[in-house]
């Protein structure tokens, strides 16, 4: 690479090939079970990106896509707890079967607003699809459908998950050097 990304990459937890083949298995999973309904990927930003461009191509029938960005971390490896929507729905998702696409679910207080703020719209019906969980951290519980990979508390970078914005385009799930973060 021609930065300096990989010096701060403790380990590879998740390979390019890893991610391609679990997406595919998810994928394979969504399209057996939405058999005869459409289905509305809401996308959070921005960490999100990467997988649910992979995702939506894994699954072999119509998917309408939507985003939404809210915020909890910003530069600090944990979440405040306070969460403010950033950008609302550009759809209404009234009588929509909701699969809302996450790269981690940490304390769970992010999906736990989402969950109940997408419940008072109305939607069919509303699951969650995630790359990652890490429950160990968890403050509160969410109904998890689709689960890529269970991880330990590691602080994760790569494939569109960030520390202060930087390393989102790793092609890989990596680990986070202590040192780069504390300087
Ligand atoms: O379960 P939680 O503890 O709530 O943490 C998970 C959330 O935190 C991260 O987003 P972040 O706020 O870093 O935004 P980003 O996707 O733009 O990086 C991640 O993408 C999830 O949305
Ligand atoms: O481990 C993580 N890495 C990046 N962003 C995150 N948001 C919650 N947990 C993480
Ligand atoms: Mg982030």
């Amino acid at each position: 690479m021609s930065n300096n990304m990989m010096d701060d990459v403790e380990k590879i937890l998740f390979s390019e090939e890893e991610l391609t083949a679990r997406i595919r298995e998810m994928g394979a999973a969504i399209t057996a079970d939405y058999a005869g309904k459409e289905i509305l990927m809401i996308g959070i930003l921005r960490g999100a990106v990467f997988f649910m461009a992979d995702l939506a191509r894994a699954v072999k029938q119509t998917v309408a896509i939507d985003f939404m960005a809210v915020s909890s971390y910003g530069a600090a490896t944990s979440s405040s707890g306070v969460v403010r929507i950033l950008k609302d729905l550009d759809e209404d998702v009234a009588n929509k079967h909701v699969l809302i696409v996450e790269d981690i679910i940490d304390s769970g207080l992010t999906l736990n607003y989402l969950m109940e703020n997408l419940w008072s719209r109305k939607p069919a019906s509303i699951k969650i699809c995630t790359l990652l969980n890490k429950p160990e951290r968890r403050k509160v519980e969410v109904p998890i459908a689709y689960n890529g990979f269970t991880i330990p508390d590691y602080f994760v970078i790569g494939y569109g998950l960030d520390y202060a914005e930087k390393y989102r385009n790793l092609p890989f799930i990596g680990v986070l050097k202590p040192e780069a973060y504390a300087g």
